[in-house]
C-alpha cells in the first residue's frame, strides 16, 4: 500500500487520480491539497478521496508526494512543505513543465525526486509519460514512480534530463497538436459544405482509427502512410500539398517552440527564486 499525496488538484491531478483508481489503488490512499473549496468538493465527490486546504496536512504520512501545480507556483509551496518533507523523506514526483531536478532539490531539499512529463490522455489510461530520476531515487522508488505513471498509460525513462523539455514538446503538449489538426480538418470540410457534425464525427473517427493503427499494427508510420497513398490518387495530392507547405518544418518548429518554452519557464524561476 502506497499513500500518495497530490499538491494541486487541477486537470493533471484529476487525470492521474482517475488512472490510479482504475488500476485498483484505494481512494483512501490518495490525498489532495487544493486551495479552492469548490474544487475540493468536486474531487471528493468524483473520486472519493480525502482533500485538504493545507498542503502540509495533506502530505502527512505520505510515501509519495506528487507536485501537480503550475511551474510558477512551485517556489510558493516550498515554505509549507519543506520541513515535513525533510522529516518524512517521501519520494517526490513533479509533473511541472520545465522545472528541473536541481531546482526541486534547491526548493524542497536533498530528497529522492522523479521529474516526469505525463499528458492529459492519462485520464482514460492512454497517456504517455517520460520520467527522469535524481541519484537519490532507489530502485524500489523508481519502480514506485513507474507504477504510478503506468496507471496513466505508456511510460519511458529518460536518462538525459536535458531531453525532458523535448518530451514536453513531443508528448506533454502533443495531444493539443492532434486536437488542433482535427479542428482544422473539420473546418476545412465544413467550408466545402459538409455539415459540421458530420465533419467532426468523420475527423474524430479518422484520428482514432489512425491512432489505433499506429499503436496496434506494429507498422512504422511511414509504411501505414504509404498504404493509404495510391499512385496519383487523392492522398498523394493532399500529401504533396502538406509537403509544399513544409509540414516537417512546421512540426519541427512547433516541437522546438514548446521545448524552448520549457527552458524559459525554468529560467524565469531561477531568476525569481534563486535560492
Ligand atoms: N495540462 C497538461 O496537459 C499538462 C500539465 N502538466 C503540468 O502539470 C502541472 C499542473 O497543470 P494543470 O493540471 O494543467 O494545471 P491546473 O491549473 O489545472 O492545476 C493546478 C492546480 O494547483 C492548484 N494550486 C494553485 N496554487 C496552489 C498552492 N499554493 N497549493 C496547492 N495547490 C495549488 C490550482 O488551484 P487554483 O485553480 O485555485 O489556482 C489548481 O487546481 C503544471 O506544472 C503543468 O506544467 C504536465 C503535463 C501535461
Ligand atoms: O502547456 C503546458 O505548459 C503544459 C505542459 C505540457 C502540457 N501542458
Amino acid at each position: 500500500m502506497t499513500r500518495i499525496a497530490f499538491i494541486g488538484g487541477g486537470n493533471m491531478a484529476r487525470s492521474l487520480i482517475g488512472g490510479l483508481l482504475k488500476t485498483g489503488v484505494a481512494a483512501a490512499d490518495i490525498r489532495i491539497a487544493e486551495p479552492q473549496a469548490e474544487a475540493r468538493e468536486a474531487l471528493a465527490r468524483d473520486f472519493g478521496v480525502t482533500t485538504f486546504a493545507d498542503n502540509a496536512l495533506a502530505i502527512n504520512d505520505a510515501d509519495v508526494v506528487l507536485l501537480a501545480v503550475k511551474p510558477q507556483v512551485m517556489p510558493a509551496i516550498r515554505e509549507g512543505l519543506r520541513d515535513t518533507l525533510q522529516r518524512q523523506r517521501p519520494l517526490l514526483i513533479s509533473i511541472a513543465a520545465g522545472v528541473r531536478l536541481d531546482q526541486l532539490e534547491r526548493w524542497f531539499g536533498n530528497l529522492p525526486i522523479v521529474r516526469c512529463m505525463p499528458n492529459t490522455p492519462a485520464l482514460i489510461g492512454a497517456g504517455a509519460t517520460g520520467l527522469c530520476a535524481n541519484a537519490r531515487v532507489s530502485a524500489p522508488q523508481r519502480a514506485q514512480a513507474q507504477h504510478i505513471l503506468d496507471a496513466a498509460g505508456l511510460t519511458r525513462w529518460i536518462d538525459d534530463e536535458a531531453l525532458m523539455d523535448t518530451v514536453t514538446g513531443l508528448s506533454g503538449s502533443g495531444p493539443a497538436y492532434f486536437f488542433a489538426l482535427v479542428e482544422a480538418l473539420e473546418d476545412a470540410a465544413t467550408a466545402q459544405g459538409l455539415p459540421r457534425d458530420t465533419a467532426r464525427a468523420l475527423a474524430v473517427q479518422t484520428c482514432l482509427g489512425a491512432g489505433r493503427m499506429l499503436a496496434e499494427s506494429g507498422e512504422a508510420p511511414g509504411e501505414l502512410r504509404r498504404r493509404v497513398t495510391s499512385p496519383n490518387g487523392t492522398t498523394q495530392a493532399a500529401l504533396e500539398s502538406f509537403a509544399g507547405d513544409g509540414l516537417p518544418r512546421i512540426a519541427a518548429r512547433a516541437v522546438a517552440a514548446a521545448t524552448q518554452r520549457g527552458g524559459e519557464l525554468a529560467a524565469a524561476l531561477d531568476a525569481s527564486s534563486p535560492t
